[in-house]
């Protein structure tokens, strides 16, 4: 079955507080959506990645895949007002049905070959698959008159790649926006269906803050 990437990274990376936005930062020598791109393109040699860049770095974009990758395995969209949006774009390059679809943030440059490899076998199995951590600290929820505990047990933590059949996502994704559409997950189950949670990867982070690119250079470096 046909496989889709898209590489969200349309974002500006505002907590991060860099003028250059995270997904092109330098990391280890290499922009940091060389990363994720590079171990799609490795696992899966059938994909083709749809990468979804902010309409002012479209040229930066086409340089490093020129740099670095086939370009005849990478189309570029433009990104959108949210995340929801620019996943709404990258799908629009999406004809057929029959396929498989991961929508992964660029800005997780540590992804792991193993970890795409089950979040396909559960997409064939299930239909979806989203990649869940445990969560490693105490947890307390603000209420009316304060806060209480919550119980860790019952919350996971969600990463990306999310996946999905391309008859689950292509229709899902035509439902109007709403503010709580952070991931897939939450759109595929606004649609009315259920998702599976596959094991995730405390390794997989979202660069979002400078500590988190300084943890990526120190994970990179350890595994070379
Ligand atoms: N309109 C948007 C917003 C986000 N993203 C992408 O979604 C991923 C996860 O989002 P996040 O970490 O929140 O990135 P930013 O929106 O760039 O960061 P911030 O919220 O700090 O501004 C990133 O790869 C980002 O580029 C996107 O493609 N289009
Ligand atoms: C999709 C996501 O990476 C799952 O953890 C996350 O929701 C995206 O980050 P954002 O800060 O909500 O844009």
């Amino acid at each position: 079955m046909k496989k889709y990437v898209i590489l969200v990274a349309g974002g500006n990376g505002t907590r991060m507080n860099s003028v250059v936005p995270k997904q092109f930062l330098l990391l280890n020598g290499k922009p940091v959506l060389y990363y994720a791109m590079n171990t799609f393109l490795q696992q899966f040699p059938d994909c083709k990645i749809i990468l979804v860049l902010p309409e002012e770095h479209i040229a930066a974009g086409q340089e490093i895949i020129d740099a670095f990758f086939d370009y005849s395995r990478i189309d570029i969209v433009t990104g959108g007002r949210t995340r929801f949006h620019s996943v709404q774009n990258g799908l629009a390059m999406v004809q057929d049905e029959n396929s498989v679809i991961f929508v992964h943030d660029a800005v997780r440059p540590l992804v792991s070959g193993a970890l795409l490899q089950r979040c396909l076998d559960a997409v064939l199995e299930f239909g979806s698959a989203i990649p869940v951590v445990d969560c490693k600290d105490s947890l307390r929820r603000l209420v009316d008159d304060g806060n209480e505990a919550v119980d860790r047990s019952l919350i996971k933590l969600v990463q990306t790649p999310q996946a999905f059949h391309g008859k689950i996502l292509l229709p899902a994704f035509k439902i109007d926006y709403k503010d709580k559409f952070t991931d897939e997950a939450n759109v595929v189950e606004a649609f009315g269906l259920k998702v599976m949670l596959v094991e995730g990867d405390a390794a997989n982070i979202k660069i979002t803050q400078p500590a988190d690119l300084i943890f990526a250079a120190a994970m990179l470096q350890t595994a070379e």
